[in-house]
Formats: structure tokens, C-alpha cells, sequence
């Protein structure tokens, strides 16, 4: 009823559709007069690919997907920041052992020197971050139902009614899977015996599901969240603001309820030991 009458929650919505496809639009137009420079990006590539998908309109097939990509990617990357850098203030000795390691791999430059590559060498921000993701995956759970009647490998046979309710939080918790030391915050589960990145399956650390339908973001939101912790961390010492409560919405992002305070202290990496 009120879609129809364009009152309440659906006339917000329709307003916001509005404001989110003026903007793409004007994004498209811009794309459009500079042809030549962008042939290799994104929306070039989706033009290309997707040819209208279903619906046959090209312009509302990049909307789609640049709002599916948005939306995927906004509050996922900056929930598991916030989780890390909570995690990261209550264990001092972690967040010296991170930046102890930005300071080797800076050759004596700034934050900024350190490329993709760079980035990539960095292990015990990758545990870190890996560290926060298991223990507070931003999508905390996830169901999905079969399309006919099956047979799970575990032995389960499951109707074209189920739904399977797949709990990625718990699984992250669970001594079966990642030892007695499950609850801890420990980068160092995260190093090869080599001294490099150790890999865990998919089906194992799933913060990012596994499968066909596993994130297509993976790598850009590693990348993007490793440089914004290196940024704060080459300028900042973290601590958590006394008596500020920190615990879970029960949002469809594991968001933190109330937020997360912070004081940030001013240091010199250079001269930090
Ligand atoms: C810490 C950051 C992120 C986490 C934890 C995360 C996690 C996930 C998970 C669990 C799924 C599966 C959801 C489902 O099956 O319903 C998923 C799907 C997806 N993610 Fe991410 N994601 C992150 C960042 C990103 C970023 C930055 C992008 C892109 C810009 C992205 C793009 C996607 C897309 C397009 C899918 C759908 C894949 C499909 O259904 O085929 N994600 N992500």
C-alpha cells in the first residue's frame, strides 16, 4: 500500500533510488565523453560483458551491478576494520608486532611507498586482519536452500523446502576446527613454517564463503583494508575509550552496536620502538 501511494519507507526508498541512479548516471556520461582513456575500466568491462544481462538495458545492468558491488563491499571492509582494530587495542604486543613489521618493509620511506606487493609481505598484518575475520566475520551467518532434493555428503537429505542456516560465527569459535585456542586473537595462526602467509580452505575460514558463491571482492577488500591499517597504524598508538560498550547489532552486518571509540595517539614510526 504505501508503494502505491509513494508514503513512508517506500517514498524514502524511491527518493533514494533516485539520488543513486543520477549519480551512476552522471559517472556513465563522464565515461562516455573520455571513451578513449577508459576502455579497461570497470564500467567499460561490465559494458562489454554484460550487454544489458537479463533485462536487455545496458545502463540499468551497470546500475545493478555497481549497486550490488557497493553495497557488498561498503560495510563488510569497514565492520571487519572496526572488529580488528577493537581486537588490536586490547593486545598492545600485536599492534607493536604490526608496525615493528610496516617499519622494516618502509626501506626508510612513507606509508605510501608500500605498494600491492609491499602490502602482501606484511604477515602479521594479514593475521591480524584474518584474526578479526574469524572471530567476527561480518556476514555472521547465511542460508541457502537446494533447488530439488539432495542428498548432503554428511548423509542429510534436505527437500526443496529447506533451508540450510550455515553459521560462519560459530564456526570461526569452534575447537574442532581451529584448536583449544579457538577464542584467542593470535596472528601467529596465520604463519607458515616458513614465515610466510599460511593458507587455510575455504571451507574451513569462511568468512568469505566458499564455492561458486564465494566473494568476488576478496582480494580488493584485503588490499583496501591493509592499507587504511597501515595508514593509522604508521601515525597512530590505538586505545579503546573507557566504559564505551562494544557489542554486536543483530543487523545483517555484524556491525558493532554503538560504534567504536577510539583515542588515537600521535607517534613517529620512525622513532617508535
Ligand atoms: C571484509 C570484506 C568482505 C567480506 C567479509 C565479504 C564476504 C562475502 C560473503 C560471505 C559473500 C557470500 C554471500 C552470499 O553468498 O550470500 C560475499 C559475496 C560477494 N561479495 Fe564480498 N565480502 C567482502 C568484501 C567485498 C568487496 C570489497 C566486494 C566488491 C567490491 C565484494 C563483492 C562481493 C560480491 C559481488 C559477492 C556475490 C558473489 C556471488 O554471489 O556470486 N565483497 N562476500
Amino acid at each position: 500500500m504505501e508503494k502505491r501511494l509513494g508514503l513512508g519507507k517506500e517514498k524514502k526508498l524511491s527518493e533514494a533510488w533516485k539520488v543513486f541512479d543520477e549519480f551512476i548516471y552522471k559517472c556513465l556520461n563522464l565515461k562516455d565523453e573520455n571513451n578513449e582513456e577508459q576502455k579497461s575500466g570497470l564500467v567499460s568491462s561490465l559494458t562489454r560483458e554484460g550487454q544489458g544481462g537479463t533485462s536487455g538495458d545496458s545502463r540499468k545492468f551497470i546500475t545493478d551491478t555497481l549497486l550490488n558491488l557497493m553495497i557488498a563491499g561498503r560495510d563488510t571492509t569497514s565492520t571487519a576494520l572496526s572488529w580488528f582494530f577493537y581486537l588490536l587495542a586490547q593486545n598492545p604486543t600485536v599492534e607493536k608486532n604490526i608496525r615493528d613489521e610496516i617499519k622494516k618493509h618502509l626501506g626508510g620511506g612513507k606509508w605510501e611507498s608500500l605498494g600491492v606487493k609491499e602490502l602482501g609481505e606484511l604477515v602479521y598484518l594479514h593475521g591480524g586482519l584474518f584474526e578479526a575475520l574469524r572471530l567476527y566475520p561480518p556476514i555472521a551467518f547465511e542460508h541457502k536452500s537446494p533447488s530439488t532434493a539432495d542428498v548432503l555428503p554428511s548423509g542429510h537429505v534436505v527437500d526443496e523446502h529447506a533451508r540450510i542456516i550455515l553459521s560462519f560465527y560459530s564456526m570461526g569459535r569452534m575447537e574442532g576446527i581451529w584448536g583449544e585456542d579457538c577464542m584467542e586473537f593470535k596472528p601467529e595462526r596465520w604463519f607458515s613454517s616458513g614465515g610466510g602467509i599460511k593458507h587455510e580452505p575455504s571451507y574451513k575460514f569462511t568468512a568469505f564463503h566458499a564455492g561458486p558463491r564465494t566473494c568476488l571482492g576478496k582480494e580488493m577488500s584485503l588490499i583496501q583494508m591493509k592499507m587504511v591499517a597501515t595508514a593509522i597504524l604508521y601515525h597512530y598508538h590505538v586505545e579503546l575509550v573507557e566504559g564505551h560498550e562494544v557489542c554486536a547489532s543483530d543487523s545483517i552486518i555484524l556491525q558493532m552496536k554503538y560504534g567504536l571509540k577510539v583515542r588515537l595517539f600521535l607517534i613517529n614510526i620512525n622513532q617508535a620502538s
